[in-house]
């Protein structure tokens, strides 16, 4: 197994397409034309496709995603931002041989889709940092502020990984990347992520966790050789389950939301692909996962901001006063399980869409083995904040929330050595240093 690379990045500084509007063919068209008629119709289509594109329906700031050079215009409620980049070019090929050259012997090239997003930064960085070639992917969504993510990119360009910007669901351009770099593995970590949000934009987590899959693993599938894939699942496919710790065998049939629900399709279609076309797969149940770089949308990060804000804080308690409590997880420990998965990952066996034999499939869980109440989470951050919270405690809604997650985490430990080493004061310190830093200290601080 390779040498596991920590990643600390305290310090340091998921998902449809793009959209290119196609111009420059009306342009072309126009010019050629001295007809009056076509004239006028380029400018009422011009007229239709700006409104279309400016309406708040489309262009607004909750959708999910951004259009590919090569997708067609989808209605898809899951558009959150529209952008008309493209890809290609001799100067952006080299671009993205040069991300995903590798540096080390024995090393891998990976391409690592959700590059810019929290988890995918730190699994690129420690992977660049042992010598593996890293091609990021990502479509910078804006299901949380994009400015973030831009300074993700930053960060890996630094390190030189280059994030080519595209969504999963873009055949052509995954296809363009497979015939560019003959990737030994995939970290498959773009996602619409968010428990309670699947209430509020249902078809992106269809998008991006079900249909966005499936058209990496088509591609996958064909790519010559095919590469070993590791992809983020999630703790929440344990849903409404009450036996804890929760461990891989239990079941996974009562998901109490969308997003589980995607994450547990994704778990079967990944079983499919295994069967059928011989993909190694690897699927890492993520546990409520913190730290510096992480996502706004998560309650640690917006507790922060808001007791800083000196804004109420909203707890959620179960019925007669239950506790609800989460198995926190540092981000470096989920960078040592996601690079013990990529370690351990056998090789895909088919090749040219053929299955040759049977290919490795496996599940496992990325905790903490120990649970934390929400409401002591709070008391962390007042501790490490010197703010008093404004506490609002509230009934756990029913918009998909569990009220438990506990990991058992004696599989991953048995075939990676995964042994979590960070407790939850000792990782928000370093979240705390790092919101401080990125933020300000200024205590209203607004983002
Ligand atoms: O392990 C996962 O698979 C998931 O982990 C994460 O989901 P959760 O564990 O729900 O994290 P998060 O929202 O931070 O809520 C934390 C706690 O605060 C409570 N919570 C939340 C909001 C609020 O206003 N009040 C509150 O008490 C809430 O009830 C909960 O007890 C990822 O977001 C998700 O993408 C997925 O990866």
């Amino acid at each position: 197994m390779k040498q596991m690379s920590s990643s600390h990045m305290d310090n340091i500084p998921s998902t449809p397409g793009k959209f290119k509007m196609e111009k420059s063919s009306y342009i072309q068209r126009c010019k050629h034309s001295s007809s009056v008629a076509k004239l006028t119709f380029f400018v009422f289509l011009s007229l239709i496709l700006v409104f279309f594109f400016k309406s708040p329906s489309t262009s607004s700031s909750s959708s999910a995603s951004q259009y590919s050079a090569s997708s067609s215009i989808s209605s898809d409620l899951s558009r959150r931002s529209l952008k008309t980049s493209s890809w290609g070019g001799l100067a952006w090929e080299k671009r993205v041989r040069s991300s995903a050259r590798i540096r080390s012997r024995n090393g891998f090239s990976v391409l690592v889709t959700g590059a810019a997003g929290f988890v995918g930064t730190h699994v690129s960085v420690a992977l660049k940092r042992r010598g593996d070639g890293v091609l990021g992917l990502d479509n910078f969504n804006d299901y949380y502020d994009p400015s973030l993510k831009r300074a993700r990119q930053a960060l890996l360009e630094r390190s030189g990984i280059y994030i080519v910007e595209g969504d999963i669901n873009d055949a052509p351009l995954l296809k363009k990347l497979f015939e560019l770099i003959p990737f030994t593995h995939v970290m498959h970590l773009a996602a619409q992520a968010g428990v309670r949000y699947a209430m509020e934009n249902p078809s992106s987590y269809v998008h991006s966790n079900i249909a966005g899959f499936v058209n990496l693993l088509e591609v996958c599938k064909s790519a010559n050789p095919q590469p070993a894939i590791v992809w983020a699942s999630s703790s929440s496919v344990y849903g409404l389950n009450t036996k804890v710790p929760f461990s891989e065998k239990d079941r996974t049939d009562q998901p109490a939301s969308l997003y589980a629900a995607t994450k547990k399709a994704g778990e079967e279609i990944a079983h499919t692909y295994n069967h059928i076309y011989g993909l190694s797969l690897t699927g890492l149940r993520f546990f409520t996962v913190y730290g510096p770089w992480g996502r706004p949308d998560m309650a640690y990060f917006f507790f922060t901001r808001d007791i800083l804000k000196g804004k109420s804080i909203p707890i959620f308690e179960a019925a007669n006063h239950g506790t609800v409590a989460r198995d926190f997880t540092y981000i470096d420990d989920i960078v040592k399980g996601c690079l013990g998965a990529l370690d351990t990952a056998e090789k895909s066996t088919g090749s040219g869409g053929k299955k040759r034999g049977p290919a490795q499939l496996r599940v496992f869980n990325l905790g903490n083995t120990s649970p934390v109440p929400v409401s002591d989470l709070v008391s962390i951050l007042e501790r490490l904040l010197k703010v008093k919270a404004k506490r609002s405690v509230m009934k756990l809604p029913r918009n998909g929330d569990v009220q438990f997650t506990h990991a058992n985490i004696s599989f991953a430990r048995r075939e990676f050595g995964y042994k979590p080493t960070t407790d939850l004061q000792t990782g928000l310190k370093k979240f705390v240093r790092w919101y401080v830093s990125y933020y300000g200290s200024v205590k209203k601080t607004d983002q």
